[in-house]
């Protein structure tokens, strides 16, 4: 049955990385109908949003969605996007690819990120003048889905060790509840984990990323530490990301626009050719899924690579190289 995927390439480097998926895709033996979304600043100018309602209505519609990167207006764009999808998991894998000149070759982890709370609740308001504030929303309900999710992915992918990130020592009401509800989940279905503070946990990951395996943490220190693993790895331009509801998902670079870069056919596109390697899977196209993160991985191996992994090639041959495996 034809699969429609609603494609929203955005800003930057999206409007470069996101064709090389669809290119890669399309290469395999499946139906797919892509339908492109408007969104970004271009739209922002000519329409007076920088997301329609006709983009949001198609990502709603859609079997999935596959988005590029947003700009300066990404916090308007992806974070009312991941709502239409209604994706309550941000599952982002962090992995260090043979060939790859990572800062640590054995980063093998994968944050399982709350995807609709914390700070982007956003009850954010001026006081006064001068004074600023920001409420700060954690409920049990969601704590409870992001933990079953995370250690239900932990335990369909043989995960060795489970982490819990949250500052409970200082907020104890909000990560309070979510590292309490985290392990009464854990109770219930039998789950042996342990609790992490955030920040010893970041420097523990820039030594021994490797001691890791699925941390499930809350939204926004999930969004700062999946950045720092991309550290770890090789860039920004290596990191794939899925947000998953019930029943739809959008799948996303963890990078953003790029601007130093963007418009000169050099991005990285390996994070979004692993994104629609994520969509396959999340389809039950497993085979597929393999098989794309292969290909990317052999040219990773191999070469050609882009200047970001100290390589000179183009996001096109690049991607034509993958082609090829396939
Ligand atoms: N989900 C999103 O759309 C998203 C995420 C993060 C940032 N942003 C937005 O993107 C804009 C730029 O933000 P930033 O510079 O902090 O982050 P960024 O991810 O765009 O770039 C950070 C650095 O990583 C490099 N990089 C990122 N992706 C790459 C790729 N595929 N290939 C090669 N190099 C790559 C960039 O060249 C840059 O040096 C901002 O306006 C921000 O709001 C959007
Ligand atoms: C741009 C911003 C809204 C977004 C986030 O905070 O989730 C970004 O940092 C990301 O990692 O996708």
């Amino acid at each position: 049955m034809t699969k429609q995927i609603a494609a929203i390439p955005g800003d930057g480097i999206g409007q470069e990385v996101l064709p090389a998926a669809i290119d890669v895709l399309e290469a395999l033996d499946r139906d797919f109908e892509f339908v492109e979304g408007r969104a970004g600043n271009a739209v922002y100018e000519r329409e007076g949003t920088p997301l329609p309602e006709e983009t949001r209505e198609l990502a709603r519609e859609a079997d999935a969605t596959l988005f590029g990167a947003a700009g300066e207006l990404a916090a308007d764009i992806i974070l009312p996007l991941r709502q239409d999808v209604e994706s309550f998991a941000n599952i982002r894998p962090a992995r260090a690819y043979p060939g790859v000149d990572a800062v640590k070759p054995e980063t093998d982890l994968v944050f399982v990120r709350e995807n609709t709370q914390g700070v982007y609740a956003g009850f954010e308001s001026d006081l006064t003048d001068d004074v600023a504030t920001l409420t700060r929303l954690i409920t049990e309900d969601a704590s409870r889905k992001i933990a079953e999710y995370g250690f239900e992915y932990a335990d369909e992918h043989d995960a060795d060790r489970i982490t819990v990130a949250h500052k409970a020592n200082v907020m104890r009401k909000t990560d309070g509840l979510f590292v309490d509800t985290a392990a009464e989940v854990a109770e219930e279905m039998d789950v042996e984990y342990d609790e992490a503070l955030i920040d010893a946990l970041a420097m523990h990951l820039v030594l021994h990323p490797e001691d890791y395996d699925v941390i499930v943490t809350p939204n926004l220190a999930g969004d700062v530490l999946s950045d720092l693993a991309a550290g770890l790895v090789g860039g920004l331009g290596m990191l794939p990301s899925a947000n998953v509801g019930d029943d739809n998902a959008l799948f996303e670079p963890v990078h953003g626009s790029a601007p130093d870069i963007a418009g000169e056919g050099v991005a990285n596109p390996s994070a979004m050719i692993l994104s629609a390697a994520m969509m396959l899977e999340y389809f039950g196209y497993d085979e597929d899924g393999q098989r794309v993160r292969n290909a990317v991985e052999t040219v990773l191996e191999d070469g050609p690579r882009t200047p970001d992994l100290g390589g000179d090639a183009s996001t096109e041959t690049f991607t034509d190289a993958v082609l090829e495996q396939l």
